[in-house]
């Protein structure tokens, strides 16, 4: 006997039964539901993780400094119950009705060992108050049972409902409710072009009511050896599965739908030395890899439907790396609508753990799976009946469409040939005539341009022109802006290089004024010069003037004497006295010897003074030159430079050369 799916040939004598309808008829996403439930604290001496949650956002917050999980589908705090959680399951989740429409279901807890999952699922062995104790099997099946019986009076329908229950235990699976007592691995079964996986072998128990999956539920739980007070964690993975298949024999159809039930083992690793006792190193090493395999198909299951929404195959999940997640393939991405009931510890001890655990489901939260009903025809006949009608379906939206499409495409039309109908479809038909219009002129321009190129007589131009009309004029226009654009083009580059040239005259200016500046320092400094040279003439002037007014005494009283002397020798000459005329011992007349050795004589204007053979011991006192009005004074070379006339000299010029006087002047005296 087959489990899943592929098994239901078995079931049915008519192979055709086996033959379930197309997937994409009803097949649709359904996102992973995710329930947290939190349980009280283990260790009431030890501090409490801080943790609280927002049930409006569904959110769990562990303080403000670590990344909170919301999202959530629902969480439930330490005080919930197990009715509570079956309300949620059987209200919210329609998790009954989901079955008896004939959908796979699946509820998987998930979370740190010793959570409470197997409390929530099956029993809760140490809850005080009886009906507390109850899990959500029993109460599901409760319900299950109710509604099947429900069903078959007002229906007319039959059903049967099985009871699977297996193992999985370091990569081997085991049948729980097979009284052999030698315990025999169960193969797994993969068909090709199927996503699952099934189970050859497994005991398939017929049941009747609650009562019976307890007692079947009992001894299950005497063959996993699991102690009453359930102090040490579990190492195995616990399958339940309920089977129901409805027949109806009004409409010949068969529905089935599948409760399944996981109660996985702790999602925290083993550990080689606390866990010892439970379990040996190899064992924990075989443990721990089906644990982690797990965790990592949810991550890559997240990413590959994040990156191909649409690719159901999802090849590159590593559903093979274990039995366990070979056996968890319909329930996370097949068809199935599956809830996830991830039991969170509150101890502060945990808090690692219990972040983990809350990280996985966030994650769990954004995979989905594609659900369609497995209904069932008992004939050929029907089946092909039921596709019929779902052809038939198909169809009709279909002409419905094309009939609703047609009808716009018409009310467009009309709107279209009679503008005058509506302001708003006016305004889009106008908008719509224009672009048109435009578009044709652009055509044309375009045509008109490529004509012009190709030919660019006259005659033909014309015949454009005739043909065109606004067109040329719009050409013309483009061509006149084109021309004007061109100018303007010119006139920048013109001005650019006008910009140019005067930048470089400014360069060049700066050149010139730095030159221009030079030369005014040095004209400065020659003005300064000349001014000092001045200055030491005025000065020497000034003392010859004083020289010229002395040497004027000096000759009047020489010349007094020489009138006393020459009075004397006529005296001497009338008295008959013996007496040497040295009248060439006298000096010349009209000549003045200075008392410093310089020899000054009056000259006419503009006469040169001839050589004097007086040597001159000053050496700023050479010849000298005088005239009327003015003194020139030379030093090497002759310089004049004029100088106010002292009142009663009669000099002219004073012509100054360095170096001694070689002869005695020519004098013309004027005075
Ligand atoms: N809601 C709860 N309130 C108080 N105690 C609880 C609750 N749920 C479970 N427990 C207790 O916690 C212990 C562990 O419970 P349980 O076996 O259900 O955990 P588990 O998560 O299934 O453990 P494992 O990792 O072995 O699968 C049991 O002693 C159980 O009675």
């Amino acid at each position: 006997m087959y489990w899943g799916y592929s098994n239901k040939s078995a079931l049915f004598s008519s192979s055709e039964a086996s033959h379930k309808l197309e997937e994409d008829v009803t097949a649709e996403k359904k996102p992973i539901s995710v329930i947290v439930r939190m349980i009280p604290q283990k260790h009431d001496n030890k501090s409490r993780l801080p943790m609280f949650c927002r049930p409006e956002e569904s959110g769990i917050y562990l303080d403000s400094n670590k990344q909170d999980y919301s999202s959530f589908d629902r969480i439930f705090g330490t005080n919930s119950t197990n009715e509570d959680i079956y309300q949620y399951f059987n209200n919210d989740l329609n998790f009954i009705q989901n079955i008896l429409d004939a959908y796979d279901t699946s509820i998987i807890t998930y979370g740190q060992a010793l959570t409470g999952k197997s409390s929530t699922l099956l029993r809760n062995q140490t809850a005080q108050n009886e009906d507390a104790n109850i899990g959500l099997l029993p109460r599901l099946s409760n319900e299950l049972f109710e509604k099947l019986e429900k069903e078959r009076t007002e229906k007319n329908t039959k059903y049967v409902v099985k009871l699977n229950v297996f193992e999985v235990s370091m990569e081997k699976i085991y049948d729980m409710l097979a009284m052999d007592e030698k315990k025999k691995s169960l193969k797994l079964h993969h068909e090709n072009n199927k996503l699952e996986y099934t189970l050859k072998g497994l005991t398939n128990e017929v049941i009747s009511s609650t009562d019976d999956i307890i007692s079947q539920m009992r001894d299950v739980s005497k063959r996993r050896q699991v102690d009453s007070k359930k102090q040490t964690r579990s190492t195995t993975h616990l399958f339940v599965k309920l089977n129901v298949e409805q027949r109806n024999v009004v409409d010949e159809t068969l529905k089935i739908g599948n409760l399944l039930l996981v109660d996985l083992c702790g999602s925290n690793l083993l550990d080689k030395e606390k866990d010892k006792k439970i379990a040996s190193s190899d064992e924990i090493k075989k443990i721990n890899s089906e644990i982690k395999a797990v965790n990592h198909v949810i991550k890559m299951l997240h990413e590959h439907q994040t990156k191909h929404p649409n690719d159901n195959t999802a090849h590159s999940v590593p559903y093979r790396d274990s039995s366990l997640t070979k056996l968890l393939i319909n329930s996370i991405a097949g068809n199935s609508i599956t809830a996830f009931l991830t039991c969170c510890s509150t101890d502060k001890i945990d808090e690692m753990d219990s972040i983990n655990s809350l990280k996985t489901s966030s994650t769990i939260k954004k995979i989905h799976t594609q659900v369609y009903p497995n209904i069932v025809g008992l004939h050929q006949k029907k089946k092909m009946c039921l596709l019929y009608e779902n052809m038939k379906t198909k169809e009709e939206n279909y002409l419905k469409r094309i009939k609703q499409l047609e009808e716009e495409r018409n009310t467009f039309r009309e709107t279209y040939d009679n503008p005058a109908e509506g302001q708003s479809n006016k305004t889009t038909s106008q908008k719509l005539q224009k672009s048109e219009a435009e578009n044709k002129a652009l055509i044309e321009q375009l045509e008109l341009l490529k004509s012009l190129l190709n030919k660019p007589s006259d005659g033909s131009k014309m015949n454009q022109k005739a043909l065109m009309g606004n067109t040329i004029d719009i050409t013309n226009s483009l061509i006149e802006k084109s021309s004007k654009v061109a100018e303007l083009q010119a006139s920048i580059e013109e001005m650019n290089h006008t910009n140019y040239i005067l930048k470089e005259k400014l360069k060049r200016m700066g050149g010139i004024d730095s030159n221009l500046e030079q030369m005014n320092n040095k004209l400065v400094a020659q003005i300064k010069e000349h001014e000092k040279l001045i200055h030491d003439l005025l000065t020497a002037n000034a003392a010859m003037e004083s020289e010229l007014d002395h040497f004027k005494e000096i000759n009047k009283v020489r010349n007094d004497k020489v009138k006393i002397l020459e009075d004397r020798v006529s005296k001497v000459n009338i008295n008959g006295a013996s007496y040497d005329n040295t009248a060439s011992m006298t000096p010349r007349q009209g000549s003045i010897s200075s008392s410093s050795g310089h020899t000054i004589v009056p000259i006419e204007e503009e006469k040169e003074i001839a050589p004097s053979s007086w040597g001159l011991k000053n050496t700023t006192w050479g010849t000298r030159q005088a005239s009327v009005g003015s003194i020139g004074i030379t030093t090497s070379e002759e310089t004049f430079v004029p100088r106010p006339l002292k009142k009663g000299l009669k000099l002219n010029s004073v012509r100054v050369v360095s170096g001694p006087a070689t002869s005695p002047h020519t004098v013309h005296s004027k005075m």
